[in-house]
């Protein structure tokens, strides 16, 4: 049986269609891109896999299960920015994402002091231990994203949530993270579904790339039809089929 199973869900706001038909089996450890023009539903769909919200129809299952409505050790999730708290030093980001994964975010005792332990051993497996007492507004915007990716690893979620990681970093910054995040990922085996407008950093990363894209289209009532996944490539194994081919096969490249 698939880990996340997502069962012909429908998201509308306002009898306004945002997704539609939406299925999808992905195993654990999968790496998920997501990609589509903007606007049509990406991170509503991670919302929905969050739990953040209730599909308006259909249903998604996690190892078997409903995703559960308070955050948890289950999912940890990264947007684009305002992931990390500023008010926190960069350890207390660190042990607040330990405290996620509790009822209600408090920690005592043995379970402080276990957290304060796993967040010295994620300084260093993120770098950033030399600032560990500095507040995340002091940083590059490469190591805030490092923290917190640091933060929602430290809870050791079974799923991670990317929306759009690293659309705000620079081409180095950008590829050193992807350095991070495949070796993160080789250590866990995680579940990742990550959005990203970037096509080539969908393919380098995912093990499949899900197209979010409207089949039907009403130019009297944009608001009538949602998107759906149109495409599901298969990313493994270096990328895009079309790039694979034209390496095999020499005549169609000088065609
Ligand atoms: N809670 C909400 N209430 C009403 N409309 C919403 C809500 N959340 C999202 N929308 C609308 O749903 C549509 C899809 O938004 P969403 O953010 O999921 O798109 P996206 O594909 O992630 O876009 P982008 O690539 O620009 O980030 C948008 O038109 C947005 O205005």
């Amino acid at each position: 049986m698939s880990f996340v199973s997502v069962s012909d869900i429908w998201q509308a706001y306002d009898d306004r269609s945002i997704i539609e038909r939406v299925n999808v089996s992905v195993d654990e450890g999968e790496f998920i891109s997501i990609v589509g023009a903007s606007g049509c539903g990406k991170s509503t769909f991670l919302r929905l896999l969050l739990g953040q919200e209730r599909p308006t129809r259909g249903e998604i299952s996690i190892d078997g299960g409903e995703p559960a409505v308070e955050p948890n050790r289950e999912r940890g999730v990264v947007f684009q920015r305002y992931s990390v708290f500023p008010h926190l030093t960069v350890r207390e980001n660190l042990i607040a994402g330990t405290g996620f994964s509790t009822r209600f975010g408090f920690l005592r005792g043995n379970a402080y002091r276990a957290a304060l332990d796993a967040a010295d051993a994620m300084l260093l497996r993120i770098g950033l231990n030399h600032v560990a007492n500095q507040y995340p507004a002091s940083l590059s915007g490469g190591m805030q994203q490092r923290l917190a990716i640091g933060q929602a690893m430290t809870a050791k979620p079974r799923v991670l949530l990317l929306d759009e990681p690293f659309g705000a970093l620079d081409p180095g910054t950008r590829i050193q993270m992807h350095e991070f995040l495949m070796e993160l990922r080789d250590a866990t085996n995680m579940t990742i579904f990550m959005v990203t407008h970037d096509l080539e950093e969908g393919f380098k990363l995912g093990d499949r790339v899900l197209v979010f894209d409207k089949p039907r289209w009403d130019p009297d009532d944009p608001g009538a039809y949602g998107a759906t996944i149109t495409y599901d490539f298969d990313a493994k194994n270096g990328g895009i089929p079309f790039q694979n081919i034209l390496k095999r096969d020499p005549s169609v490249q000088s065609a």
